[in-house]
């Protein structure tokens, strides 16, 4: 929406909301700038956004429909800012994001607001700033900085951005009526010295060295992610190019990104995230229904990897915590790995240093006491995975806590229902599965036992999203969304080392297709003993197992002893110096073939009659993804997600899934459906013992729907809809 007010004159302002139409927005300001130049009355023009906001960029829903070749357009009209004779000001309140920003490089100057920031984070939705960003910013701030901002996608603040060079001035209050008076200050000076396209790029001695260190480190990060590689390509043009050529390779490049198909899985990530937050329960509960509970305190129990990874979440977040062990030794080296975490996340934010109320530790109390659980809002049991323990504190807190409290435990996939059964308010119990480090890692999947009430589910949401974590409300089984998902996964990998491959290959494949992890390193780091004690639990190995079950099954399915061997022989892990891998020594990260391992294989090989075969790079991918996926249909069909959408945000914020590729269900979805089914028929039909490879019901059905598209699937599912 543009007016072309003449507020202040000679200073006109052009103002702008909602980027809805990206066409009608560039032509309207293309209008705008032409008429303020032809207009003698016209001395100078300030452009703003309204409601306090300069503007947040393109509609995202836009990009869909642009086509490669209609982009140039934003860039001719920041251009034609550029070339005004006329002093143009952007005046940035609020945020000015994406194009926004590259409009305001455009101006001949730059004011903002102090609480401003600026950004550019299209290589976050698989593009670069194709408005002439990539060549202007530069010529602004230098090859390092601009580097940063456009290979990131980081937001700055006003006063780092003042300190860069992105703007001129900084206001606390009145930055439109600031920039009309800058208008009008320099209306008739000349503006060539501020027109970045005739500026050079600020020449460095080192800067080859820049160039290819910046495309060796983004190359590492993006794991096959295009856009931070063709920002560092146009930023390198940039600095080799003139300016009109630089545009050139940069509109080229922008086209290439626009066409490649990552774009569109990052941009449905963004919706699928934000989808996430919109949560519904298979029995009618929903975010519009339920509000957040207010949680001033909150407790955790246990000390562990996982408590003090939470206690930090907390304490970052400003909440009251109070953390509670069993024994006062436990208690003293919980305390001293929270500060020590405390420490290292403030100097990872060197302007946490300049607040002293940042990290305060007045906000945590350590104790052994469960009374003083008492008053709590909230609290997170956090202690290892056994009913028996959860269950027990569960019947304690139940009694000391007061009677608005919420109840959540800390699990990867125990029943909720059975540890809310100890209490006496169930409908208050929910399922807090963060995942490790919980300190660091985003997600948090919110799982709701039968009894959990609307209320409880928001506050947990709430909760999630205060302390800077993405919730997923899932449904409760064994191991909800995530761990339920990555069993066939880990089963598949497994299986694979027993018909001829090693490690280091089904790793490469997986970390080829962008994990950050092949399954056997995630095993090592996690510790092969979580799952051997799962496992023992479930009677499938260790001394519950019935006398006579052959090694390699379990009933009539598949099963591998491998893992419980390596257990069983001290392998579990980094922490042991040994796992799939060898490693320097224990607790060492960098992962080692280890003969040993692969000795051990052969002799198992043996000993099992198996006849080891060559395993391609496709049968591993195939093996392993499409049986994950597949559970992801059981999983849409059981009602336990009750959205495609909420299991890739699950893979990808706490599996390491790339999210270039969009999630697993997305990936399924540009795969096409069929041919997903058709090689599941496949591998079932070799591998008839593994039942998890047979094609879930929903799977067939959407394949004999005619492969629906993703935003469909739901509506196919009898109870559930899309929320894309
Ligand atoms: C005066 C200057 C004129 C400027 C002219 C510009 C012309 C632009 C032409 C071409 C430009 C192309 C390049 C680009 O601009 S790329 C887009 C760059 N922008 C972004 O990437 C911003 C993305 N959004 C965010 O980072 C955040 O949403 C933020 C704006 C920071 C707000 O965060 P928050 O307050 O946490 O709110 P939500 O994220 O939950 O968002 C609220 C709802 O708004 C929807 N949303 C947000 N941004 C966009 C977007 N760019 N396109 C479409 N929809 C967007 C979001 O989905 C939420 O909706 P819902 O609740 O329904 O899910």
């Amino acid at each position: 929406v543009l007016n072309y007010a003449s507020v202040h004159p000679p200073v006109h302002l052009l103002r702008y909301t909602v980027v809805q139409d990206i066409s009608a927005v560039v032509r309207a300001l293309e209008q705008g700038v032409k008429k303020a130049d032809v207009d003698p009355a016209v001395k100078a023009v300030v452009i703003c956004g309204t409601n306090g906001t300069f503007s947040a960029g393109a509609d995202i829903r836009g990009f869909s429909s642009i086509q490669a070749g209609d982009r140039p357009s934003l860039a001719s009209v920041i251009d034609l800012i550029e070339r005004s004779e006329k002093p143009v000001v952007a005046a940035i309140e609020g945020m000015a994001l994406g194009g926004a920003l590259e409009v305001a490089l455009g101006c001949h100057y730059r004011v903002a607001h102090a609480q401003a920031w600026v950004g550019l984070p299209e290589v976050t939705l698989g593009l670069l700033p194709g408005a002439g960003g990539t060549q202007r910013l530069p010529r602004l701030i230098g090859v390092p900085a601009a580097l940063d901002l456009i290979t990131t996608g980081k937001h700055v603040l006003a006063a780092e951005a003042l300190k860069l060079g992105i703007i001129d001035e900084i206001m606390e209050e009145n930055t439109i009526d600031a920039a009309i008076h800058l208008a009008n200050k320099v209306s008739g000076q000349p503006l060539n010295s501020r027109r970045l396209s005739l500026k050079q790029v600020q020449s460095l001695p080192n800067m080859d060295a820049i160039l290819s260190e910046a495309l060796v480190k983004v190359k590492k990060q993006a794991r096959g992610c295009l856009s931070p590689e063709m920002c560092v390509q146009a930023v390198k043009a940039s600095v080799q190019l003139p300016f009109t050529e630089g545009i050139r390779k940069e509109r080229e490049l922008f086209n290439l990104l626009l066409s490649s198909g990552q774009a569109k899985a990052l941009q449905y990530v963004f919706f699928a995230q934000r989808a996430a937050q919109k949560w519904t329960t298979s029995s009618g509960a929903s975010w519009k229904t339920a509000s957040a509970q207010p949680i001033r305190k909150v407790a955790v129990i246990g000390l562990g990897t996982m408590g003090r990874g939470i206690v930090t979440s907390l304490v970052k977040a400003k909440m009251s915590v109070v953390a509670l062990e069993q024994d006062q030794k436990q208690l003293e080296v919980g305390a001293r790995a929270v500060t020590s975490l405390l420490e290292r996340e403030a100097s990872k934010m060197p302007w946490i240093g300049q607040r002293p109320d940042a990290c305060d530790p007045a906000l945590l109390q350590f104790t052994l006491d469960f009374s003083v659980l008492q008053d709590a809002d909230l609290v997170i049991e956090a202690v290892f995975e056994d009913m028996a323990l959860k269950k027990e504190i569960f019947h304690k807190l139940s009694a000391i806590c007061k009677p608005g409290s919420f109840l959540c435990t800390n699990t990867s996939a125990l029943d909720i229902d059975e540890i809310a059964s100890a209490t006496s308010r169930p409908h208050q119990v929910i399922g807090t599965h963060f995942f490790s480090p919980a300190h660091v890692m985003k997600l948090v999947e919110i799982i709701h036992g039968r009894h959990t009430s609307p209320i409880t589910i928001a506050t947990a949401m709430g909760l999630a999203k205060t302390i800077g974590k993405i919730g997923v409300v899932v449904g409760n089984c064994f191991g909800f969304v995530g761990n339920r998902m990555m069993a066939p996964y880990a089963e598949q990998a497994v299986f694979l080392l027993e018909e001829g491959c090693k490690p280091k290959e089904v790793d490469q494949a997986l970390e080829g297709f962008g994990f950050n992890l092949g399954p056997f390193r995630m095993l090592d780091l996690a510790g092969l003993d979580v799952g051997w004690r799962s496992r023992k639990g479930q009677g499938l190995t260790g001394p519950k197992l019935a006398p006579g079950t052959p090694a390699r099954l379990r009933g009539r399915r598949r099963y591998s002893p491998l893992p419980d061997l390596l257990c069983e022989n001290g392998r579990y892990g980094q922490k042991t110096g040994r796992g799939w891998y060898q490693y320097e020594k224990p607790g060492a990260r960098i992962a080692n073939p280890d003969p040993w391992l692969h000795n051990f294989l052969i002799r198992y090989r043996d000993a099992h009659h198996i006849k080891a075969r060559f395993i391609d790079e496709e049968e591993i991918l195939e093996r392993c993804l499409y049986t994950l996926i597949n559970e992801g249909f059981q999983i849409l069909d059981d009602g336990i997600a009750s959205d495609p959408e909420d299991i890739d945000v699950i893979y990808i914020y706490g599996y390491g899934w790339p999210k270039h590729r969009g999630g697993p269900m997305f990936y399924a979805s540009t795969i096409g459906l069929p041919r997903i089914l058709a090689k599941l028929q496949k591998y079932s039909e070799a591998h008839p013992d593994i039942p998890r490879m047979q094609p879930s019901a929903f799977l067939k059905k959407l394949v004999f729907l005619g492969n629906p598209p993703l935003k469909e699937w739901m509506s196919h599912a009898g109870h559930q809809s899309s929320k894309l």
